[in-house]
């Protein structure tokens, strides 16, 4: 028995483009353990989104070994319960069908899904959405939905793809600590993608942070504020020192945001 959910051992990854070939993923090694909420954090482009489909088994990593709870699981699918960056929800079904649908695909008995959806839209406050169509939701319930979706996924670990990068400030605020209540009463493994350096800290037990493609984990970091946690954090003066140690690491070097290689 191991209790680490997640072991990623010297993954690599490149593509063939035209002629060549691009080296996203360098040598990438870390581990998730049982329970912990592990953020990934790096430069746009460092291969974040490439990670999480070689974990979800949609890509084969060119080197390298991936396992979960202790065995070896590279390449394959259906693993990890996952929540993209839009909430990609089927507009012609119920956020209650939704739900169920992902359920039973995901191997749970249909009256088992039903009763499950059923419990946890009260419990998150979503029950007056059940039988509405996605797209009469706001973005933010829309991402309440695919987050419940993944979270009732009978796959232990969730990998969460920058879940509220397209959602303002003030949603983005709720949904964090909307989603740490939920995560705090549930202790599910948890790998995070995120640009945002404060939503890391606020979150997650550790921070990992990707250098520049060909990408490695350039540095570890644990998270040392004591659970449960709110966003009065922000006041901590450690937290910003963390906040900016973090920045440093990823500073621009070309004018551009590390985070979002914008100017
Ligand atoms: N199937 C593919 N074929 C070729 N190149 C790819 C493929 N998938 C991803 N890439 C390239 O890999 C690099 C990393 O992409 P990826 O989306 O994983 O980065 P990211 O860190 O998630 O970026 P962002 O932070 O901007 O979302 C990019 O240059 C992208 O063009």
């Amino acid at each position: 028995m191991t209790d680490f959910a997640l072991e990623i051992t010297g993954i690599g990854k490149t593509f063939s483009e035209g002629r060549g070939a691009k080296r996203v993923l360098g040598d990438v090694s870390f581990h998730v353990k049982e329970g912990e909420f592990v953020s990934i954090i790096g430069p746009s482009g460092s291969g974040k989104s490439t990670l999480f489909h070689l974990i979800g088994g949609l890509e084969r990593p060119t080197s390298g070994e991936i396992r979960m709870d202790g065995r070896l699981v590279t390449g394959e699918r259906g693993r990890i319960a996952y929540m993209p960056q839009s909430a990609s929800l089927l507009p012609w079904l119920t956020v209650r069908a939704n739900i169920v649908m992902a359920l039973t695909i995901a191997g749970l008995d249909r009256h088992e899904a039903e009763s499950q959806t059923s419990e946890w839209l009260a419990r998150v406050g979503l029950a007056g959405e059940a039988d509405a169509y996605p797209d009469t939701l706001s973005g933010g319930m829309q991402q309440r939905v695919s987050f419940l979706r993944a979270l009732l996924s009978p796959q232990r670990l969730m990998c969460l793809d920058e879940p509220f990068g397209a959602l303002d400030a003030l949603t983005r605020l709720h949904m964090q600590t909307w989603l740490l209540s939920l995560w705090e009463a549930d202790r599910r493994s948890v790998l995070f993608v995120t640009h945002s350096i404060e939503e890391a800290l606020l979150l997650s037990d550790r921070i990992l942070v990707l250098s520049p493609s060909p990408a490695c984990v350039a540095r570890e970091i644990e998270v040392p504020f004591a659970r449960p946690r709110s966003e009065s954090l922000w006041t901590d003066p450690l937290f910003n020192e963390l906040k900016l140690e973090i920045y440093d690491m990823l500073k621009p070097t070309d004018g551009r945001s590390p985070l979002t290689g914008k100017r």
